[in-house]
């Protein structure tokens, strides 16, 4: 169920007479002034239903303080200051600052990126500012703007109309309404009981299908209906399946840590160690393990897909879209523009009698011209045959009177003309439907004679044959009516007089049969959504090679139960001549049968599929709810892009993965060594200090990992984020890493006879050495050595391992409480750490092997 618009109050707008709404927004038909709207801006805040919870840069940071690990950390060293030891709480204070630094301008940077990206696909509106139309983002309009509104646009906020002709737009969002209602200017309007029935009035979120306007707005942001409504209702999107998986393992390793840090904090205080330096050291322990730095990584590593595949011309608005679009292994598209180039050409107009005839045409191109809807190509094409080939019937006796828009369920669009005196209806749609509905058709000689079966049937296989050609085609059919009928309305579509046929050719993209064929080899199953034909997509499949395996059609559909829809999804390829309610029907039930699924398209009639969608692509050039409503934007209507966004999404997740793999592995690792340590050791195994900067120099080597190169055969399978795996790698290499500690424990204690300082110090740089260096291992399915790392992560690595391994030797060694190991020490790490790595990838290959698809 949509929410519902009517339990809303009436607002005072709905009724008042014009000149008093106009005072109380202090405006008049003219708009506002820049300096005055930039004003009302600051004062009402942007136009946005639900406002994004952005703090400023510095709320932000400081927050990113809040973290009550940090709090207490930061607590404790200054406990320990107090003491004395002054410089242990500088450097933990350094530590913390550098790290929450890091993480800040990453995360920061990253999100300025992909919205300023997204700014470049904003839906805009004409606005009058300073007497001039000028063309804004939506969400710089404020209360006394005066808008230009016109067939295909979204209403920009709740608006009073100041002037309307034939406007009708769709309300579904808010009434779940499919059909348009009709809207008018009036100057005193009766007071109406609900939303819905304000008719001099339009609102946030609905669009326009027919007609145009110009409206002042009323109430901008979550003052407007649709923003009460969504306030309550949308205010957060729904995590995706990456983000609760995400979140899941983060408070995985958050559980872990907790039971690690009592149990180190227990065993030390039974053991009678010194209390404070065993909190820090556990707290210490706790801020290494947790993950903080997961959100960052996981940010920048989408945003970086997102600015790569922005310089393919793809738009990533929302950058959950990234994970989801590498994971689709179902594309749903519709066809025209998408499959097809768009540019529609009229090819014949075949009168009742199956030859080609002028008057079918004339009939159609008095339609198509007067009627005010979004022009679609069909649209389109009428109107340029008749400008370039056959020369425009002559319009000047004509006069229009009203229309029916076109709307996907009726799939016609009627208008009322006048001539002479004579009123005629012109209606214009679906062959099928139109002959449906006609009692007479127009015989050899012009007069209308009664359709007799036989002559349906041989209407039918006129329409049938030109869709077997590939024509898509249309049907004209009349109604005379009596000279003083003003309005017209749906029901008036009946008896009508069958005028003949307008066939249609569109053909098929050059890019789209090898970007078909790129996608099906990546794994991703293309089915269509049309509410076209039958036939002519039959025709368009053959020509594009993409295998039918079954057609199902709207009116099938209808009959069809969820759990039937279901059972049938994987035989059928092809749905047609469904409505945007099916389409948006196919794509749920297509979902629920576990599939990560697509949806493209361009049309008002596919928005809501587009929102259904686990990610929703659309073209710049879509109207403005299909753009809204779509989670990647095309810059260009070109196909084979799409198979580019793919796999740069599994690029993405990939990368997060490795992240992922190396954190747990080497923090699950860590744990056992800890406790190992915490039992076996009569002193910390670590000081507190060295526990932090460990982490800290762990997590700058890998923010280089965004940046990596993947391996081409992992991009050929749609990549989900699959955490059972991951567990089990960190099950498997994490004990492999402890062994390594606990080898070294013994080398250091028993081999170099090393006290409290050498013990730390060698541990500090073993473990810093091997975490850091299996990245090599991790990064890729192959051996290591026959793939190339991207610089910035190897040199990363590189300078962290050598930086660990040479601090103990600096200068700044004695602030951190590190000692210059013996030389025997450099080459038994040297040696640990080659068959730490060695041992790494046997590990990996016989985890690959065994647990990969
Ligand atoms: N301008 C128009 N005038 C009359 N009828 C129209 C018009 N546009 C579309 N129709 C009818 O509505 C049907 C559905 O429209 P359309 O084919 O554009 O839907 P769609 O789902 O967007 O299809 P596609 O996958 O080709 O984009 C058409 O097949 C045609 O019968
Ligand atoms: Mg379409």
């Amino acid at each position: 169920m949509p929410p519902s618009l009517e339990s809303a109050a009436p607002q005072p707008s709905w009724s008042l007479p014009l000149e008093a709404v106009l005072a109380s927004l202090s405006t008049s038909p003219a708009g506002l002034g820049n300096e005055e709207a930039e004003d009302r801006r600051r004062r009402w805040g942007p136009n946005q239903p639900v406002p994004p919870r952005r703090r400023r840069a510095w709320v932000d940071f400081l927050a990113r303080f809040a973290n009550p690990l940090v709090l207490i950390l930061l607590f404790a060293s200054g406990l320990s200051a107090a003491t004395g030891n002054t410089s242990s709480f500088i450097i933990v204070a350094i530590v913390v600052l550098l790290s929450v630094v890091l993480d800040f301008i990453q995360e920061r940077q990253a999100e300025a990126a992909v919205e300023a990206l997204r700014r470049t696909v904003a839906v805009r509106a004409r606005v009058l500012r300073d007497g001039a139309e000028a063309t804004l983002p939506l969400d710089q309009l404020v209360p006394g703007d005066v808008v230009r509104l016109s067939a295909g646009d979204l209403v920009p906020a709740d608006c009073r109309l100041l002037q309307a002709r034939d406007l009708f737009v769709n309300q579904a969002v808010l009434t779940g309404e499919a059909y348009p209602v009709e809207k008018r200017a009036e100057d005193t309007p009766t007071a109406p009981a609900m939303a819905g029935e304000a008719t001099a009035c339009l609102f946030m979120g609905t669009s326009v299908i027919a007609g145009s306007a110009t409206a002042v707005i009323c109430q901008t942001g979550a003052a407007t209906l649709f923003g009460r409504i969504s306030g309550s209702l949308r205010s957060v999107p729904p995590p995706t399946a990456f983000e609760i998986g995400v979140r899941r393992f983060g408070f995985l390793i958050l559980r872990l840590t907790i039971f690690l840090v009592l149990f180190v904090l227990t065993v030390n205080v039974l053991f009678h160690r010194p209390w404070l330096d065993s909190l820090m050291f556990a707290l210490a322990l706790a801020v290494g393990l947790t993950p903080e730095l997961l959100p960052m990584i996981v940010t920048v590593t989408l945003a970086r897909g997102a600015l790569r595949l922005a310089k393919r011309r793809v738009i990533v608005k929302r950058l959950a879209s990234m994970h989801n679009v590498g994971a689709m292994d179902v594309l749903c598209t519709d066809k025209t523009g998408t499959l097809t180039e768009a540019s529609i050409r009229l090819v014949r107009a075949l009168d009742c009698q199956g030859t080609e005839g002028r008057h079918p045409f004339d009939l159609a191109y008095l339609n198509s011209r007067f009627e005010t809807g979004l022009r679609s190509p069909l649209d389109e094409a009428i109107l340029v045959h008749g400008e370039a080939a056959q020369g425009a019937p002559d319009l000047a006796a004509w006069r229009k009177c009203d229309e029916v828009p076109f709307d996907f369920e009726r799939r016609r669009v009627s208008v009322l003309v006048e001539n002479g005196g004579e009123r005629l209806l012109v209606v214009k749609g679906a062959p099928e439907d139109l002959l449906r509905l006609s009692g007479r058709y127009r015989g050899p000689g012009g007069d209308a004679l009664p359709l007799d079966d036989g002559t349906r049937a041989r209407l039918d296989a006129q329409f049938q044959a030109l869709g077997r050609e590939g024509c898509r085609a249309l049907a004209v059919a009349t109604k005379p009516l009596p000279p003083d009928r003003e309005h017209i309305d749906r029901a008036d579509e009946c008896d009508l007089v069958f005028e003949g046929h307008l066939a249609f050719l569109d053909p098929p993209k050059a890019s789209a049969t090898a970007a078909v064929a790129a996608l099906a080899r990546s794994g991703v199953a293309i089915k269509i959504l049309t509410g076209d034909t039958e036939a002519v997509t039959r025709h368009l499949c053959g020509e594009l090679d993409l295998p039918i395996r079954g057609v199902m059609t709207g009116e099938e559909l209808r009959s069809l139960s969820e759990d039937a829809l279901r059972a049938r999804l994987p035989q059928v390829t092809v749905f047609c001549r469904v409505t945007p309610q099916q389409k948006e029907r196919v794509l749920l039930a297509c979902r629920q049968t576990g599939h990560v699924v697509g949806f493209m398209g361009d049309g008002v009639n596919d928005a809501s599929a587009l929102h259904a969608a686990d990610v929703g692509i659309s073209v710049d050039s879509a109207t403005d709810v299909a753009k809204e409503a779509a989670g990647i934007i095309l810059l260009d209507q070109d196909l084979s892009v799409v198979h580019e966004a793919v796999l740069e999404g599994r690029r993405t997740v990939l990368n997060v993965t490795k992240y992922v793999l190396m954190g747990s592995s080497s923090n699950f690792g860590n744990m056992f060594s800890m406790a190992g340590a915490a039992l076996f050791l009569p002193f910390l195994p670590m000081t507190p200090v060295q526990v932090l900067l460990n982490n800290l120099l762990y997590d700058a080597s890998e923010t280089g990992i965004p940046f990596d190169n993947v391996e081409e055969e992992a991009l050929a399978r749609p990549v989900y984020w699959n955490l059972p795996l991951i567990l089990r790698f960190m099950l498997v290499l994490g004990p492999v890493s402890s062994l390594f500690d606990f080898l070294t424990f013994y080398v250091l204690l028993h081999l170099l006879h090393a006290n409290e300082a050498l013990f730390q110090t060698g541990w500090f740089v073993e473990s810093l050495a091997t975490q850091v260096l299996v990245i090599f291992i991790i990064r890729t399915p192959r051996a290591p050595w026959r793939s190339h790392p991207h610089p910035v992560l190897a040199g990363l690595a590189l300078a962290t391992a050598a930086l660990a391994a040479l601090l103990p030797l600096t200068p700044l060694a004695p602030v951190f409480g590190l000692v210059a190991p013996p030389p025997l020490f450099y080459l038994l790490l040297g040696a640990a750490v080659l068959a730490y790595l060695a041992l790494a990838e046997g590990v990996k290959r016989l985890f690959f092997r065994r647990f990969s698809t």
